[in-house]
């Protein structure tokens, strides 16, 4: 089935990600505090809070990379970490995943050939992977060994091999940490032609406030909890402030002001009513491989 925009349509509410009292743990501390949100399918959500607020764990579940989960977390229509999502979600790490001693299309070809292997589909793959740097802009770069481009343009060849099987859920990590204006201008026009043309949801973090303004949708996070979930414009009617940024501080105030849940219960013994009633429970222990390459080893910290 397809939606308007030409992408697959998700589920049957049109939701593209659902979380419920969705908790991790990570060492001997819970960083995600039974979070409730939802991401639209299409647009493009921006998961913005300061560093260690929790942006990875949350994209890390999502993708199905994260060990001791507890709570409710549907992705595309299937509990997080099932196999059946693999090839539907593109995530792209913080740390650019390339080869440095293959160039740009090698790389790509390489990547292209995991997810669609056996020679009847080499044609589609070289067309795949022409389109994926082209998409990226590196075109003028193909035949460049990984190791000698700047890593502006390396983090941009991670973002084409997340690219190459057209994912439904585009999950990017601090995409344009780094990158100079022009360059951040042009990948968010990207997202947005892809969130336009292709019907892609993405949800991409950041803590630059000012990046809040290109999202369709925000997620304000602090402390391992949702502070907001709202349109950029929604946040600064609600809180009568000009700004994403903020807005963000006034209900950063707000929250200081209100009393602290006491429970963190520590995964794998649920103690509230919701973390037992779950309509997909997730497998905490789930090591499903995100495109670019998460490992069961690393599931488990
Ligand atoms: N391997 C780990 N073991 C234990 N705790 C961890 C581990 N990795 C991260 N944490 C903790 O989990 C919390 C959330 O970290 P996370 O990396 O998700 O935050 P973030 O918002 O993505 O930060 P940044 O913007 O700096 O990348 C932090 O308090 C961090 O110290």
């Amino acid at each position: 089935m397809m939606n308007k925009s030409g992408g697959a349509f998700v589920d049957a509410s049109g939701i593209a990600v659902l979380a419920r009292g969705l908790t991790v743990a990570r060492g001997d501390r819970t960083v995600l505090h039974s979070l409730d949100f939802t991401v639209p399918p299409g647009r493009i959500t921006g998961l913005l809070g300061p560093s260690g607020c929790g942006k990875s764990t949350l994209m890390r579940t999502l993708v199905g990379a994260q060990a001791r989960v507890t709570g409710t977390l549907d992705v595309l229509g299937r509990p997080a970490g099932s196999a059946a999502l693999r090839s539907r979600i593109g995530y792209v790490t913080q740390a650019p995943s390339v080869y440095d001693d293959l160039t740009v299309r090698r790389n790509l070809e390489y990547f292209a050939a995991v997810l669609r292997p056996g020679r009847r589909h080499r044609a589609g793959r070289r067309a795949d992977v022409t389109r994926a740097i082209a998409d990226v802009d590196l075109t003028s770069h193909t035949d460049t060994l990984a190791g000698r481009l700047s890593g502006g343009q390396r983090s941009r060849v991670s973002l084409a091999v997340a690219l190459l099987g057209t994912p439904e859920l585009l999950v990017l990590d601090e995409p344009t940490v780094g990158l100079d204006p022009v360059l951040r201008r042009d990948l968010w026009t990207l997202f947005h032609r892809l969130a336009a043309e292709r019907g892609t949801t993405i949800l991409v973090s950041s803590h630059v406030m000012d990046e809040a303004e290109r999202c369709h949708r925000l997620l304000l996070m602090r402390d391992g909890r949702i502070l907001a979930e709202d349109t950029p414009d929604g946040l600064r009617e609600r809180t009568r402030t000009p700004s994403v940024e903020a807005a963000f501080l006034h209900l950063v105030d707000e929250a200081a002001a209100r009393p602290r849940p006491v429970s963190t219960a520590v995964p794998g013994h649920p103690r509230t009513p919701q973390q037992h009633h779950s309509r997909h429970r997730i497998n905490g222990n789930t090591g499903s491989t995100g495109i670019n390459g998460s490992t069961d080893q690393e599931a488990t910290r």
